[in-house]
């Protein structure tokens, strides 16, 4: 009986996750394209003998009901390839930086055929990068104000302590007619700190992906989108929007969100520091000690921390939402689970607060501007990067990782 009733309370929570789905509530009707990247290859092969993408299919925008709040959503589908790519036949982006975004959204841009040159400082680690990644110094390749010279969508990506210093150099090269891009709203919204104030007579954008630059590679390689932020700063030509969402589908990205760059700077700096990033490793740490404390070997306190979250539990929220993970797991976890939930809210709340006011207040700004702002800025994240690497639990992490059928040598 005890099991029949945790089965139709299984089913009842079911129900109302499905009933809490998002809706659509109005979208043009148009086909989800299938293999976006696939669909790119054959696109460049096909350009110049495609018709002018401007008669093709109807514009639309779908609001959706997220949990009671109708938000707009704009989508790849409504920019197939070759409508794309008349948007921007006349211009070229000159995406500065090589990062971790300046790969993800300049190969994705290329992939789509538009027109792409690189502007990184030469002889670098990025340069040297770009290389690798089949860009053609003198051809695809630039020296950072060169590279902006060219290009008629100026796309900085470089760090943002590296968009704070080099400011004064490049602001003159951004003329009238060009627009401006970003990936953070950063340099903009702490402009005290930054220095960063754009030409008045410029478009200013933003696309802000939700994930890494790898991600953003690797979901538009599987015919998928990354989703991502959309903002405009300053709208001069009446079309910075549109060139936005259109920059958005270039870079590759499926489904993307309005914001504003305050909004998108507060929330990016305050969620890696958070949940992402900063309070995973806390928290990983935290659960770890206190199992080694108790006696527990390594990989027992490792199997319980990281791996059964990160290789069974985490992908089921993934996938289906929190509920869906609590369901697939014993009855004594659920209740254990929802008995430990509100303490470690109350627990966080306080800090999580603390957090988004260094957020606001530029604390965290002027850290990292002064931080990524040294010479030796990649030597030192690199050594206090090193002191996790060799923290036990990431240490006795890769002993468990060798052993999963599917393993390759990490030194890759
Ligand atoms: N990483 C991510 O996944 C995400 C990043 N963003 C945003 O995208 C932008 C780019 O980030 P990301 O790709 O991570 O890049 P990084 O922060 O890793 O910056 C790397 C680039 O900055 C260059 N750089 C650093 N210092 C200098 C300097 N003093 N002068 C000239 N170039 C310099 C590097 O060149 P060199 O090799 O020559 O040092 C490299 O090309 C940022 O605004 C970031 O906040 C947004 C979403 C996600
Ligand atoms: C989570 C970190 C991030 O904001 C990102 C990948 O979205 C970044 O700045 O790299
Ligand atoms: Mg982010
Ligand atoms: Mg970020």
């Amino acid at each position: 009986m005890a099991s029949l009733a945790s089965r139709s309370a299984s089913q009842a929570l079911r129900n109302t996750a499905r009933r809490a789905t998002p809706r659509i509530v109005s979208a043009a009707t148009k086909p989800q394209v299938a293999s976006y990247s696939l669909l790119a290859k054959a696109a460049v092969a096909a350009k110049s003998t495609q018709k002018s993408a401007s008669s093709e299919g109807v514009r639309g925008i779908k609001t959706l009901d997220f949990a009671g709040t109708k938000e707009v959503v704009y989508e790849r589908s409504d920019w197939p390839l070759a409508k794309l790519q008349d948007y921007f036949k006349n211009d070229t982006l000159a995406l500065i930086g090589y990062g971790s975004q300046g790969h993800g959204q300049g190969l994705n841009a290329r992939d789509n055929g538009l027109n792409v040159i690189i502007g990184v400082r030469k002889d670098g680690e990025s340069w040297r990068q770009a290389i690798e990644d089949g860009w053609v110094p003198g051809e695809t390749l630039f020296p950072i104000e060169e590279a902006i010279e060219k290009g008629t969508i100026i796309m900085n990506l470089l760090s943002d302590a590296a968009q704070s210093q080099t400011w004064p150099t490049i602001a003159p090269l951004i003329t009238k007619g060009k627009t401006l891009y970003f990936s953070h709203g950063f340099s903009v919204v702490f402009k005290e700190d930054t220095k960063v104030i754009p030409p008045t007579d410029v478009d200013v954008i933003l696309v802000a992906p939700k994930g890494s630059g790898r991600t953003v590679r690797t979901l538009f390689k599987e015919g998928r989108g990354i989703n991502s932020s959309v903002a405009v700063f300053q709208d001069v030509t009446g079309k910075a929007k549109e060139k936005a969402i259109a920059l958005g589908v270039g870079i590759g990205s499926g489904y993307m969100y309005d914001t504003t760059f305050e909004k998108e700077v507060y929330s990016d700096l305050y969620g890696e520091r958070g949940v992402l990033m900063g309070a995973i490793q806390g928290l990983f740490l935290a659960q770890y000690q206190v199992l080694r404390k108790n006696g527990h070997t390594p990989s027992e306190a490792f199997n319980e921390t990281v791996e059964e979250a990160t290789q069974s539990l985490y992908p089921l929220i993934g996938a289906k939402g929190m509920d869906y993970m609590f369901n697939a797991c014993s009855t004594t976890a659920r209740r254990g689970g929802l008995d430990w939930a509100p303490v470690f809210e109350k627990a966080n709340v306080p800090i999580f607060e603390q957090l988004y006011e260094s957020v606001k207040n530029g604390t965290e700004t002027r850290k990292s501007l002064e931080f990524n702002g040294r010479p030796t800025y990649r030597k030192d994240l690199a050594a206090e990067l090193e002191i996790i690497n060799n923290q036990e639990i990431w240490r006795a992490g890769k002993t468990v990782r060798s052993l999963r059928p599917d393993y390759k040598s990490e030194s890759e």
